[in-house]
């Protein structure tokens, strides 16, 4: 192994995912092999069909490879069962995706507390919405906050439960690029102050400075990883 490379979360080796069979089968993934080291904020980038939410889906254990293996920690989450596959999920990874899913009868606290109700070791609703910046917004219902103030209520429903991993797919994709550098300062402060490994998948290439490692999707394969030697904070970004 690489000495310079900490041990990483996440290993896949061979990663394929094919949709469908015979003439229409859809090869989404053909062999991905990656080392991603804990604690990393990651961006994922390529084009519209070349893979991305497959592979975050399968590493989240959303979904399984059609060959390969993902390991978790060592644990290869190929060799799970579905119940293990969701107690993997349920315990280790927090969701954020572009629109965000609140439920709008609730507040922001109560939208949180549906998931640290059945967690093991929670935040306290208020310190994850704290976290995100929306300390004084807990009591408000997700119509009375804008696009950017409710996907921070995702993010801080996401990281409640203190996953390992925070897995974004588009989490600036409905926002403009204001609320959208909001939203990717919350991310940040989540992986830096949380240490939650981070993974980011976005159409804006100019999110990708703030990474510490950049992969780069084409047609199902991982083209390129990209380490960034310096980076950029969010509100500095470019797009
Ligand atoms: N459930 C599915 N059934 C059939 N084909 C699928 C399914 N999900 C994804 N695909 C196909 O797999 C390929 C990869 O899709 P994926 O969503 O992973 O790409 P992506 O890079 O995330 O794209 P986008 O940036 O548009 O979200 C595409 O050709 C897509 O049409």
């Amino acid at each position: 192994m690489d000495r310079a490379m900490p041990e990483p979360i996440y290993r896949t080796r061979g990663v394929t995912k094919v949709y469908g069979t015979g003439p229409a089968a859809v090869h989404a993934l053909r062999g991905v092999d990656l080392d991603v080291p804990e604690g990393e904020l990651v961006v994922l980038l390529g084009a519209s069909g070349s893979g991305k939410s497959t592979f975050l889906n399968i590493i989240g254990g959303l979904d399984h490879p059609s060959s390969g293996q993902v390991w978790f920690r060592g644990q290869d989450l190929a060799a799970l069962s579905d119940a293990d596959l969701t107690r993997y999920r349920r315990r280790n990874v927090g969701f954020v995706f572009q629109f965000y899913n609140l439920i709008p009868s609730l507040t922001a606290r109560e939208n949180v507390a549906l998931v640290t109700e059945i967690a093991e070791a929670p935040m306290d609703p208020a310190e994850a919405l704290d976290l995100v910046g929306l300390g004084q917004r807990v009591d408000h219902f997700p119509a009375q906050m804008s696009g950017g103030e409710q996907q921070r209520v995702a993010i801080a429903r996401a990281i409640a439960k203190r996953p390992d991993i925070l897995l974004c797919d588009e989490p600036t994709g409905a926002l403009d690029s204001q609320t959208g550098v909001v939203v990717l300062k919350a991310i940040e402060t989540v992986q830096r102050d949380l240490g939650t490994t981070t993974m980011v998948i976005t159409h804006n290439a100019g999110i990708a400075d703030m990474a510490h490692r950049v992969l780069r999707f084409v047609d199902g394969r991982l083209a390129g990883v990209e380490v960034n030697e310096t980076r950029v904070a969010p509100d500095q970004l470019s797009w």
